[in-house]
């Protein structure tokens, strides 16, 4: 049987075991749910308007639009809470949005329904200083944070590269390209309140908590971190913030090749430099970051690297680091001390998506996300690398090779249908090669519509199906974002 056929039986089979624990979904919003939906947020906080509805049913991935019935714009946690038990009640689906900027199909809305744009909840709700922790409203965002954070000291280092909502992290499990050092989502969410699908509300880890630690009970907060909004609307989360570093200097390095790239990465790690960010992109993205930013790095692949500490211990980190890199064939490094230059540097970075986007002007992006054990990182993007060729597709790789976590932006247009075909092919095999040496099809992306089908292979039968009783315990009727994750 050929691959494609194979792909197309197993996609087929992991769907039928879907079995979501949905009672009976209304398929549509009626006017009677529509004017009670406005009666609790006012009519200018409602929209049925199609652009408004199309403009929430998308994320910002290839995956197809499916747009909800109603959009609606809470102002605070009662507004969220009245919404989901009228919801609940008529047993209308619920999809909660945060920026949008998802790359999995998130909030596409499966089933309809009613959309929860949490963006007008926007208050920084408590900042503790000395504890070093703060509360945020859904609306909140990253750079929102940091920006408010500035004169304290402090920040919030989990940094997508959009510009996302705070919680919508939360939800996705995001991480970037800081959490080598500092953590993803996982690690740095303490306490999270979220309004359950029957307007019930829950706090995590207990009202008002907020410790470094806790061992009391099961550990619901890390439940809801990458629940993708299928088992409650998360309206604030109580995050760890960290002193912002004294010192920080940021090199671009040339490498010989993304397996020497890779084996370097593993020993820098072992070394003990606590590297702040390393990130390797091969020479493919380089070419198109160079060409989108206008900037004139070697076509090669690259490591960009940084370190945080005090000016002595960064000397320290740099000549050990220098050492290694030595030892793997590594070019010249580029340094960028001034914090502008460093911007600059990480912007190009962080535009990454949008630079493989722009090889073919007009494309659509089909991204993958696979992370691995830091160990089997060199063979698997060699790998990786080697089948992008054989199959004929151009897929700049970026990679936050600190955790083991890599991807491919595969740019396609919509109308080559042969083309996606060999897309989703060589992504079938990358993630089936991931899950192969104990590595996972999604290191941040999360599952959403994209990753569905691989996660009985990921987590086993047992697995699959406890996280099932969990959905069906706190959804008993399946309303929150049907059709995602489980
Ligand atoms: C250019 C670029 C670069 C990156 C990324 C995107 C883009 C466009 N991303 C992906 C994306 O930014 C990340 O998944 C964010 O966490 C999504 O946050 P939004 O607020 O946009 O959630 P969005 O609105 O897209 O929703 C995503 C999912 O979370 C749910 N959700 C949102 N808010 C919720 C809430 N308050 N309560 C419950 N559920 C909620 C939604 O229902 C949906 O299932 C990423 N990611 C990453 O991890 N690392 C990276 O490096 C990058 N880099
Ligand atoms: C090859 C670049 C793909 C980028 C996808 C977005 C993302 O997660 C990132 O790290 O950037
Ligand atoms: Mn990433």
């Amino acid at each position: 049987m050929a691959l494609w056929s194979i792909l197309k039986v197993r996609v087929r089979a992991s769907l039928r075991n879907f079995q979501r624990p949905l009672t009976t979904i209304a398929s549509r919003v009626d006017e009677r749910v529509r004017v009670r939906l406005g009666e609790v947020v006012g009519s200018g906080n409602v929209s049925s308007s199609l652009a408004v509805r199309e403009q929430h049913g998308r994320d910002e991935s290839f995956h197809a639009c499916k747009p909800p019935d109603v959009v609606v714009w809470p102002e605070n946690t009662a507004q969220v809470r009245q919404l989901a038990r009228i919801c609940y009640d008529h047993s209308v689906p619920m999809v909660p949005y945060g920026t949008g900027t998802g790359i999995e199909g998130g909030v596409v809305a499966e089933e309809g329904g009613v959309c929860f744009d949490l963006s007008r909840m926007t208050d920084i709700v408590d900042l503790h200083e000395e504890d070093l922790d703060v509360t945020v409203q859904p609306g909140v965002t990253r750079v929102a944070l940091n920006t408010h954070l500035r004169h304290t000291g402090l920040w919030f280092p989990v940094d997508p590269g959009a510009d996302a909502s705070l919680c919508g992290m939360a939800a996705t499990s995001a991480s970037g390209t800081h959490t080598t050092r500092y953590g993803s989502m996982r690690e740095n969410v303490a306490n999270l309140e979220v309004v359950l699908a029957d307007g019930r509300l829950l706090h995590t880890a207990g009202e008002g908590r907020h410790t470094r630690k806790t061992s009391a009970g099961y550990n619901l907060t890390n439940l809801f971190v990458g629940s993708e909004g299928t088992l409650g609307i998360i309206t604030s989360a109580t995050l760890r913030l960290f002193p912002q570093p004294e010192a920080v200097a940021s090199a671009v390095c040339p490498m010989p090749s993304v397996t020497a790239a890779g084996e370097c990465t593993l020993q820098l790690l072992r070394s003990g430099v606590p590297l702040a960010r390393i990130e390797l992109l091969d020479d493919v993205m380089m070419d198109a970051c160079n060409r989108y930013k206008g900037l004139d790095y070697a076509v090669q692949p690259t490591l960009f690297l940084e370190f945080h500490g005090t000016p002595a211990s960064v000397q320290e980190q740099i000549r050990t680091a220098e050492e290694v890199l030595s030892g793997y064939g590594a070019g010249q490094l580029r340094w960028a001390l001034a914090a502008s230059e460093r911007a600059r540097l990480w912007e190009a970075r962080h535009q990454a998506y949008y630079a493989a986007r722009a090889l073919r002007p007009g494309s659509v992006g089909y991204v993958t996300d696979v992370c691995v054990p830091i160990s089997k990182l060199p063979e698997v993007i060699t790998t990786t690398k080697e089948d992008l060729i054989q199959s004929r597709l151009t897929g700049p790789i970026a990679g936050h090779v600190g955790d083991g976590n890599f991807h491919c932006i595969l740019a396609f247009s919509e109308h080559g249908e042969q083309e996606r075909q060999r897309i989703t092919e060589f992504c079938h095999r990358l993630v089936t090669r991931a899950l192969a040496v104990g590595g996972t099809c999604t290191g941040e992306h999360g599952v959403g519509v994209g990753k569905r089908g691989y996660l009985l292979d990921e987590v086993g039968e047992t697995g699959l199906e406890v996280m099932r009783q969990l959905k069906r315990a706190l959804d008993p009727k399946g309303l929150m974002n049907p059709g995602k994750v489980v």
